[in-house]
């Protein structure tokens, strides 16, 4: 028999809240709360089922979503709030649930999930087809939502921090046209950088649109809630930092061939040979647009490119915007890509098309 969500002790409404402990929202820290009960409880339920559930939130600000996930009944919540104003609201909420919530007064950039759920003793899940029961969710401020999914993303990759202990969905909010971009298809016209990192790890969904105006303050912008399903494998088997080093050089030019971006990730002198074995080895007409690269493409080029960072010690570590020789850059750590660590793969041989070979290999 399902358990009912024990009901919280009569709480002072969300508003109150506020007015009681003078919460007035800082603009620096992002902070706009949402205020509507029904559309905190709607996010908390697209997370999925957190009955028995262990949760981590981010940001929890005054509270309002915080209760939403208490109310479904989890096992345990931990709460991550940078501003020390919220303590006192928060310490009154983690006093109604019960032993089941804690509050850490924490830079949720520096905050360490896995070290949190380790200590607590969270059992970890094998990396399999369904997700455990454990969630991070999150309003999250809008100047680190994107360096947050980055980071989280790498570790998503790495199977490192909350996703060694399995493949934890997230489920958190952006500014809408973030959100776009995270889950935008190739020749959408906002696919991103951010699309393909989103992409080769997580399967992004987002879920709905609220409109700015539900939070106070309204931002200027809607926002979108995005779920994110670790992938089983990830689209791309290479190293995190290098599909990323890739991506980050082929959105350099929204409106130019992608050819062109892609001759940045070499020192001129060698730029053109490599740029044309990438295009050639790959079998990608250097007249296409970035936005026109689909996920296999994006998969070949990181490909080519981290045999040409073998092959090319210090290649790894170039950056055209502050050249150094590569002979300087072989002698420094991390001159050469990290081993991919979750399969085995090998490079094709010349002449032998990446995809082909990509193919065979799974
Ligand atoms: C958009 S508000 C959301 C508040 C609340 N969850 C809601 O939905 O009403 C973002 C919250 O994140 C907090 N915050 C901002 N930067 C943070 C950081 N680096 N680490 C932890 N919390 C942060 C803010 O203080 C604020 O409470």
């Amino acid at each position: 028999m399902a358990l009912r969500p024990p009901r919280l002790p009569p709480l002072p409404a969300l508003r109150d809240f506020i007015n009681i402990y003078q919460l007035k929202a800082k603009k620096q820290l992002s902070q706009n709360y949402l205020m509507d009960m029904n559309l905190s409880r709607k996010l908390v339920k697209s997370a999925g089922h957190l009955e028995g559930a262990t949760v981590l939130e981010v940001g929890p600000g005054p509270g309002g979503i915080t209760r939403a996930i208490l109310e479904r009944n989890c096992r345990r919540l931990d709460v991550v709030e940078i501003d020390d104003r919220f303590l006192p609201a928060l310490e009154l909420l983690a006093e109604a649930s019960v032993g089941r919530m804690s509050v850490h007064n924490e830079d949720v950039m520096k905050f360490d999930v896995g070290k949190l759920w380790e200590e607590a003793g969270v059992p970890k899940s094998e990396w399999i087809e369904s997700a455990p029961n454990l969630h991070i969710i999150g309003n999250l401020p809008f100047n680190i939502s994107t360096p947050l999914i980055i980071r989280y993303l790498r570790a998503m990759a790495d199977r490192t921090g909350p996703w060694s202990f399995g493949r934890v969905p997230l489920t958190l909010t952006f500014q809408k046209e973030v959100g776009e971009r995270i889950v935008a298809p190739i020749a959408h016209p906002q696919r991103s950088r951010l699309s393909i990192m989103s992409q080769f790890v997580a399967e992004p969904k987002l879920l709905f649109i609220i409109p700015g105006n539900c939070f106070v303050p309204a931002p200027e912008v809607d926002v979108a809630v995005v779920k994110f399903l670790p992938r089983d494998e990830p689209l791309i088997r290479a190293p995190f930092e290098l599909v990323e080093k890739v991506c980050r050089h082929l959105f350099h030019y929204r409106r130019k061939f992608s050819f062109k971006a892609a001759l940045t990730l070499y020192p001129t002198d060698l730029a053109e040979e490599l740029t044309h074995e990438m295009y050639r080895r790959c079998r990608i007409s250097p007249q296409t647009l970035c936005t026109r690269l689909g996920m296999e493409e994006v998969r070949d080029m990181c490909y080519l490119y981290e045999e040409q960072c073998r092959r090319i010690p210090g290649l790894f570590l170039f950056d055209y915007r502050k050249p150094k020789s590569l002979d300087e850059l072989a002698a420094a750590t991390g001159a050469l890509p990290r081993h991919y660590r979750f399969s085995m793969k090998q490079l094709p041989p010349d002449g032998v098309t990446l995809k082909q070979f990509d193919k065979e290999a799974i």
